[in-house]
């Protein structure tokens, strides 16, 4: 499969009503690769993320996931992806650690693989996974969201705005484990209003009236 990017996207276009988001975005990313997503409030960069992650349909255009055509209904290709959106939203009734050990059996993931674990750590969580979700803080529910993205080990990790509610100390953890799933071969999409600590992307996409194009640094 060498040579097959992970993710193609090609002549994306998604209406609102008579408000079109995004006017024919095309890209393309191929293992390893990271992509930074720039544009003002209202650019569409939410809409670009949800279209790729397959959560909104397209109106014209296609996705592309290691060279077959995605729109998020195939059970075996959702697997590959992972996407944290800019509102994360967890289940009322289950505590954080419950959430790991879903996302654990939901992916089949080993049960002896204890990435999760470490995720919390570094997060530092690990003293708070028997409280919900709900009880947390915005930003430790980001570090949740990331905690359960990062453990799947995606092929293509899509993350809306991942910096924004985070501590300078969690920012550095998010742009070290960036760094690692670069370097293990995940291509990356994420949204980002300005320059993070300690991470550098393989390319700026700017998406401006529902265009998009690419900078590669
Ligand atoms: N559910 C919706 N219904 C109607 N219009 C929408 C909806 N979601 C987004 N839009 C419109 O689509 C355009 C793109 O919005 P989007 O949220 O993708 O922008 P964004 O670049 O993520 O903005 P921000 O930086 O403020 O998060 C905007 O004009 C917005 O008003």
């Amino acid at each position: 499969m060498s040579g097959v990017p992970v993710l193609r996207a090609e002549g994306i276009v998604r209406r609102y009503g008579a408000v079109e988001a995004l006017s024919g975005a095309s890209l393309s990313l191929s293992a390893g690769e990271a992509a930074f997503l720039v544009g003002s409030n209202g650019a569409g960069k939410s809409t670009l993320l949800r279209c790729l992650a397959g959560w909104d349909a397209l109106d014209e255009g296609r996705v592309e996931l290691l060279g077959r055509r995605f729109d998020g209904a195939d059970r075996a290709q959702r697997t590959l992806v992972a996407f944290v959106p800019d509102v994360p939203a967890f289940y009322d009734d289950l505590t954080a650690g419950e959430h790991v050990r879903f996302v654990q059996r939901a992916n089949r993931l080993d049960p002896a693989d204890d990435l999760a674990e470490e995720l919390m750590t570094r997060f530092g969580l690990d003293g708070k996974r028997d409280l919900l979700p709900l009880s947390y803080s915005r930003g430790m529910r980001q570090k949740l969201a990331l905690v359960l993205a990062f453990a799947r080990r995606p092929r293509l990790l899509l993350l809306d705005e991942p910096y924004g509610p985070l501590d300078p100390e969690a920012s550095r953890v998010l742009s070290a484990l960036l760094e690692e799933a670069r370097a293990a071969g995940t291509a990356i999409v994420a949204s980002c209003h300005h320059d993070v600590p300690g991470f550098c992307p393989d390319a700026v996409l700017r998406l401006e009236d529902g265009r998009l194009s690419a900078e590669r640094p």
